[in-house]
């Protein structure tokens, strides 16, 4: 065996030589004369040693290879042998928790771990990304829906649009490239967002004019000038009794004498006879309808035509729906509702509340649960608001019950006279015979009962033809406008515009044109609103100087509640007169 061996005893002759040294006091050079056997021995003992020292350093190594490579071999091992199929990523994460577990230490279980938490990851990621795709197609599919529900639910019919194969899926696109045409070519809005409408400087019970940004307003109430709306409620202004809110103003021109105005009263006055209301009526029949034509038009690069929401349900009504997507650009929308919202925020002192009648303040205790008594002195004399601190009461809990409308009138900022401008183009209405333009907003949760804009079975010349609603914002969940008898509902959405007479072609109010605010779900809705009138009035379009009564600190809001079943409360930072007692009494002499 030779060369270990050899190696091993020559190693130890040098250890062995100083053994030799010790036991014997012969020279080194006599070594070969040491007796055979005790040479054996030493030998013997010298192989023993290394035998030893070799042994020792294998099974060192040996267990540092073990240590190394257990795991590996072990596994392999295993598949190998056909013990365990090869695992999975998953299996893998499983086991590698399972050593997370129980393994002490080691790089072995660092690895797993980085193992795991890739594997993790991955996964991860892959949720990542089917979560954006199902984003994507959630919103593809809410997109669809919405437009389906609006569109094709609805039949669409183009009108002034020679193309009679619509299709909206083109429609949409174009609309969408005009938008990304608009944003290229930097081609903005004409006005000033930021000035859309005039901050109120001020506003007081006491009568005073409301003073307007001078720059953007053109007309400034002078009550000298409009005694008139000045002394409520002889004076009035406004809608009948519908609902309030829809209350259009003194449109008594500013520089109106207070003769001129008696005069125009009592002519008023003789047309008010059943008689000549309905040959006014007759008069106005085949001018009105006519124009009411809604045709195509452009604005600010967009492409915005009329679409027809055809009758889901069978009814031989006259009203007529219409919907223009891209009406306002979002940049309109946006500084309509910075506006709204800083006037409802100027308000900020406790509304006053007003009811339409006692019942309907029965109604509403009763459905809030509340067992208030009320006596005649919680209403402030001559209106139907409730006093001060009643309406602090009342206020906390019918507040979950109000949406807010503020308004700009004709006039007190430049964007009402492009508006009204655009309404005319677009559907032929002329923009004297419309009233203020109102924004209301809804927060989660309000909504508006089923009602008319118009009075069924009024005679009232003052009546809203149609309304020009537009949707400010797009509501995340809720808020349709529902047209019940007609079987329409409509989702509001940024910029949409919707149009539709109340009015028959013979002056009468429609029934068929009841329709609902539904409640809004998720988010808020804002919208803005402009009645039109089938016969115009020196009150229509101003802005009216505010009632004396009740008294009140200035910028305190007032909330009218309708009647119970067929309205909702409405918060207005507004005064009108329908709150007054005697209003319903006098207005049909008033204008
Ligand atoms: O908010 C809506 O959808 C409808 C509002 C309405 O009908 C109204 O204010 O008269
Ligand atoms: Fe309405």
């Amino acid at each position: 065996m030779p060369k270990k061996r050899q190696n091993v005893k020559a190693k130890s002759a040098s250890k062995d030589e100083a053994v030799r040294s010790e036991a014997s006091t012969e020279p080194i050079s006599k070594t070969k004369t040491i007796p055979r056997l005790a040479q054996e021995n030493i030998e013997e003992k010298n192989n023993v040693a290394s035998l030893i020292r070799i042994g020792f350093m294998i099974a060192l190594l040996l267990g540092l290879a073990g240590v190394l490579f257990f795991p590996k071999l072990i596994s392999l091992a295993e598949s190998t042998m056909g013990m365990k199929p090869v695992s999975s990523g998953n299996e893998h994460v499983r086991e590698a928790s399972e050593h997370d577990r129980e393994a002490a230490q080691g790089e072995t279980v660092k690895q797993i771990q980085t193992n795991v938490k890739d594997v993790t990851l991955n996964e991860g990621d892959l949720m990542e990304n089917e979560k954006t795709e199902l984003k994507k197609q959630t919103s593809l599919g809410d997109k669809q829906n919405q437009d389906r529900s609006n569109l094709d639910r609805n039949k669409i019919k183009m009108h002034a649009e020679k193309n009679t194969d619509f299709k909206e899926e083109d429609y949409l696109k174009k609309s969408k490239s005009k938008d990304a045409e608009i944003k290229a070519t930097g081609d903005q809005s004409h006005f000033d967002t930021a000035n859309m409408i005039p901050p109120r400087k001020g506003r007081n019970g006491s009568g005073k004019p409301i003073i307007l940004n001078s720059e953007t307003s053109h007309v400034v109430i002078d009550p000298s000038q409009i005694k008139i709306i000045d002394s409520p409620p002889d004076t009035n202004t406004d809608d009948s009794n519908k609902r309030s809110g829809k209350n259009i103003t003194g449109k008594s021109s500013v520089n109106k004498s207070k003769a001129d105005i008696s005069k125009s009263n009592l002519n008023k006055d003789n047309t008010t006879s059943p008689t000549t209301i309905e040959e006014e009526i007759q008069k106005f029949k085949p001018t009105f309808h006519k124009t009411f034509t809604p045709k195509k038009i452009f604005d600010g690069g967009r492409r915005i035509p009329p679409i027809e929401l055809l009758h889901q349900k069978p009814s031989n009504s006259s009203v007529k729906v219409f919907l223009f997507d891209d009406f306002l650009s979002a940049q309109e929308c946006d500084g309509l509702i910075r506006a709204h919202d800083n006037h409802v925020k100027a308000a900020n002192k406790t509304p006053i509340l007003c009811f339409d009648s006692v019942d309907t303040l029965r109604s509403h205790l009763k459905d809030a649960k509340k067992n208030i008594k009320i006596s005649p002195n919680v209403f402030t004399a001559g209106t139907r608001c409730v006093n001060e601190s009643f309406s602090l009461q009342l206020g906390n809990w019918l507040k979950s019950n109000w949406s807010y409308s503020t308004a700009f009138y004709p006039g007190e900022s430049k964007f009402s006279k492009i508006l009204a401008e655009r309404i005319q183009k677009a559907m032929g209405l002329d923009p004297v015979s419309g009233g203020k333009f109102q924004i209301t907003s809804y927060p989660v949760g309000k909504a508006y009962k089923e009602h008319t804009d118009c009075v069924v079975g009024g005679v009232d010349q003052r009546d809203r033809v149609v309304t020009v609603l537009i949707y400010l914002n797009d509501v995340e969940e809720g808020g349709e406008t529902r047209f019940t008898e007609l079987g329409i509902w409509v989702k509001p959405k940024k910029g949409r515009a919707l149009v539709w007479n109340n009015m028959s072609p013979e002056g009468l109010c429609e029934p068929h044109s009841k329709h609902v605010a539904s409640v809004v779900k998720k988010g808020s809705k804002y919208i803005l609103i402009r009645w039109y009138y089938y016969k115009t009035f020196y009150s229509l379009g101003h802005r009216p100087a505010p009632p004396n009564l009740p008294q009140r600190e200035s910028d305190q809001a007032m909330v009218m509640c309708d009647v119970y079943n067929s309205g909702s409360c409405r918060w207005y930072d507004e005064w009108t007169y329908e709150h007054l007692l005697d209003y319903e009494k006098n207005k049909l002499k008033l204008i």
